[in-house]
């Protein structure tokens, strides 16, 4: 036996020099064309004017030199490229050089006399010089598939022509670092546990890695899927869901590396913390990162220069102050209703009925005086314009607008405010009308005839700029009101009955109505209104402003959306694929909890060209901390949650007098992981008001050179160290130790907590303590709680 495994470890580790002395050649000829290249970029820079002969005296000189220039810059052009491709090469070469490939699968094509071919597989592909000898496959090469889904005997793979058959007549794993060869083991499970074991029990990073070497068979489903336009996945906190999709990607710009380019791929992240922390994983695997985004960009972007617009991080922080008042839950049920799928449904009737009564407009105004009445813009919206869909009605009513005012203007010029305008015109205007008039065939000989018309047009022209705030108002749809259009359903109790779905009003209308009134009174606006006002809005316009030019779309975190972002979003990327993630376990945000998993996102595409996976292993955590979380969960919700068998220290709870002690002990324990080799510690408080307070509490006792960081809804980057950060920041990213600030019965008291708490402990790695003062939390009521210091 032993003696097998030593053969097997000298055949492979000749053929590694093998390979490695192709990358080193390859590597060395880059190299030089790199150097060569640069030279010549350098040299063309500088002399790039010798080399233009310049010469203006007439146009054919003139071309002359213009056709150098362009030969000159083409050149240049030619040459960056050049460097930039010997450059990606080098950079590629130097970390194949230490890690070239991570498995072998040895197979045979079905159909007799077929050769036994092994297939080495890395992250990236190596052809020899002749352009044939494959030496490492890429990873997502179609026979690659074998290694993540087969096991050895008879096995097929799909490729772009179908389908081949044969066998697998060995798979093989290796750990190779600094281009040595550390561990070899054939394998006849998928992926062999004892490699994952060793990549999970690493320290974790400030960012996150790529998991190519180790995904499992039901992530490469998920990656590999190009049959669907709508993936979901529901899958258990660490589960890989977030890998998968960073994976996928990289798997979709590779094999339609022709046509899709990574600005056509767009990732949806939950916060600007996440999206620092993913952010390494494309480059990493060769590729340009796709385009990020967060929900709240969209709003600002579209709702925040006309309205003040709360952001979701803000409506939690008031959410948790106001907890337990009677204002606080009023706004956490109405929050909750916001998103729920009874109001998107009668949203969805309201918008129904504006087709024929009901939008809301404003009138066109000047000095005092109304140009166009609201009634007059109704009747001509729900008359002459009625056949005509929501986008196309205004188009056609903008259109007739400005028609209006240019017969405004037409009615203004015997009247003496314009007479004594234009007279007051200043210099740069009278400039223009002599300009003006000189382009339309210049001045006659009669002296009074010219004058009038200089007087003339100099009046439509200070007319025109009088009203020029009123053509950019009509130019943006300004005359419509979506604002006014959307409040009128909490106006009008007879309105809300008559579109909702079962013609009753929720519960806390009266409330609801009354800080509509309050809010969008004062144009500011609650975040649970903001994407059904914009919903509202945009459909009002026709949803004009579409990215059809997308075409992955990529949800994280899917199950905190409302069925309004999940609609906003179709038909904002209306070409797009959608791969939606999401784990309705992690629902922490009020206006997601009533939306139920994830049928605002299946209702967007027909039921045949959806697919609904679900991932139930959690990677993430040791055994120890799946099994402890789990517990907090209600055992329906946590009964499909697996861990992967990694053992670990138990979690412990721990109880503390009062915030001081709290501080006390926690400080001490996050220097102590620290000095056991932890590299990335989260202090976990439930709201950034309690991180302010623990971070002022354990900073004083912590020694001076400890790293600690206060991460806030603004920060784009995980530090290493110690990081302290709300709740909800920590969502989708994780740490080697999670240590919960104060999970007492006063901050998760409530049954709206659990989810929040199980998120909280999730994002563990290796180590998890939970620590409260005064009363621990009844969702932690399983727990033997210790009072140890
Ligand atoms: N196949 C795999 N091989 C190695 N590591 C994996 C694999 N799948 C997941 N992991 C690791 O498990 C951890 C959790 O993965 P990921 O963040 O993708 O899960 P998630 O489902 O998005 O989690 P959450 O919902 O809790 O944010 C990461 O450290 C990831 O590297």
């Amino acid at each position: 036996m032993v003696e097998k495994e030593e053969v097997i470890r000298a055949e492979e580790t000749a053929r590694l020099s093998e390979v490695l002395g192709v990358i080193d050649r390859r590597l060395f000829k880059e190299l030089s064309v790199l150097g060569d290249r640069r030279g010549d970029v350098v040299g063309i820079r500088q002399e790039f004017f010798d080399d233009v002969s310049f010469n203006f005296s007439d146009a054919t000189e003139l071309g002359e030199t213009w056709s150098s220039i362009v030969q000159q810059a083409e050149l240049l052009a030619e040459r960056e490229r050049s460097h930039r491709v010997a450059s990606t090469a080098v950079e590629r070469l130097a970390w194949q050089h230490d890690n070239p490939y991570f498995a072998r699968i040895d197979f045979v094509e079905e159909g007799a006399g077929n050769p036994v071919e092994s297939i080495y597989i890395g992250r990236s592909s190596l052809i020899g010089e002749d352009g044939e000898t494959f030496y490492i496959y890429d990873w997502r090469a179609p026979v690659s598939s074998l290694f993540y889904d087969g096991e050895p005997g008879p096995v097929s793979y799909e490729t772009p022509s179908g389908s081949i058959r044969g066998s697998m007549t060995l798979k093989r794993q290796f750990v190779i670092r600094g281009g040595q060869l550390k561990h070899v083991f054939d394998t006849d499970e998928t992926i062999g546990d004892d490699i994952l074991q060793a990549v999970l029990s690493e320290r974790s990073d400030t960012s996150m890695k790529s998991i190519v070497a180790t995904i499992q068979k039901e992530q490469n489903r998920i990656i590999r899927d190009e049959k669907h336009k709508l993936l979901v996945v529901q899958g258990a906190a660490g589960s890989g869901k977030t890998s998968a999709a960073l994976q996928r990607v990289a798997y979709l710009l590779y094999r339609y590396r022709e046509t899709l380019t990574p600005d056509q791929v767009v990732l949806f992240s939950p916060n600007p913390v996440f999206k620092g922390y993913v952010s390494r994983v494309l480059p990493d695997l060769g590729e340009a990162n796709m385009r990020q985004m967060t929900f709240r960009e969209l709003i600002e972007s579209r709702l925040g220069r006309r309205w003040e617009v709360e952001d979701l991080f803000e409506q939690t922080e008031e959410l948790a102050a106001a907890s337990g008042t009677a204002e606080g839950d009023s706004r956490e049920a109405a929050a909750r209703y916001k998103g729920s799928e009874h109001f998107f449904a009668t949203v969805r009737n309201y918008l129904e009925r504006l087709k024929k009564q009901g939008v809301r407009f404003r009138p066109l105004r000047f000095r005092g005086d109304t140009i166009v009445s609201t009634e007059e813009m109704s009747a001509k919206y729900y008359g002459d314009f009625a056949q005509e869909d929501f986008g196309d009605r205004l188009i056609k009513l903008r259109k007739w607008l400005n028609e209006r005012l240019n017969a405004w203007i037409e009615s203004q010029i015997g009247e003496t405010w314009l007479e004594e305008a234009a007279e007051l015109a200043d210099d740069e205007d009278i400039q223009r009308v002599y300009v003006q008039i000189r382009k339309q065939g210049g001045f006659h000989d009669e002296a009074f005839d010219d004058e009038d018309r200089m007087t003339d047009l100099l009046k439509r022209r200070v007319a025109e700029n009088s009203i020029a705030p009123l053509r950019k108002a009509v130019k943006g749809f300004r005359f419509m009101d979506p604002m006014a259009t959307y409040r009128e359903l909490f106006r009008s109790r007879t309105l809300f009955t008559a579109c909702a779905p079962d013609g009753k009003l929720p519960p806390k209308y009266e409330w609801m109505a009354m800080r509509a009134d309050e809010t969008l009174g004062r144009k500011t606006i609650d975040y649970e209104d903001a994407t059904p006002l914009l919903f509202v809005m945009e459909a009002l316009e026709g949803f004009r402003k579409v990215e059809g030019e997308v075409k992955h779309l990529f949800v994280d975190e899917a199950q905190d959306y409302s069925p309004f972002q999940a609609a906003f979003l179709k038909r904002r990327f209306p070409h797009a694929r959608l791969t939606v993630l999401g784990d309705f376990n992690q629902a922490i945000y009020a206006q997601a909890e009533e939306s139920g998993g994830f049928g605002g996102w299946t209702r967007l595409v027909p039921e045949e060209e959806t697919a609904v996976w679900r991932l139930t292993t959690s990677y993430r955590s040791t055994r120890p901390i799946v099994e402890f979380s789990k517990r907090i969960l209600k055992p329906e919700d946590a009964a499909n949650i697996t861990p992967f068998n990694r053992d670990g220290e138990e979690p412990s709870v721990l109880s503390c007098r009062d915030n001081n002690e709290l501080a006390e002990r926690v400080a001490k324990r996050a220097e102590e992981l620290l000095a056991a080799g932890y590299a990335t510690i989260g202090i976990i408080a439930k709201t950034a008001v309690e991180c302010g307070d623990a971070s002022a509490l354990i900073k004083e006792r912590l020694s001076e050179e400890t790293p600690v960081t206060l991460v806030t809804g603004g920060s784009a980057k995980l530090p290493p160290g110690i990081s302290i950060l709300p709740s909800y920041l920590s969502k989708g990213i994780e740490f080697d130790a999670v240590i919960v600030w104060d999970a007492s019965a006063e901050k998760y008291g409530r049954e709206q907590d659990r989810k929040l708490l199980y998120t909280v402990c999730t994002r563990a790695l290796h180590v998890l303590d939970v620590y409260f003062a005064g009363e621990p939390s009844p969702l932690l009521s399983f727990e033997r709680k210790e009072a140890h210091s």
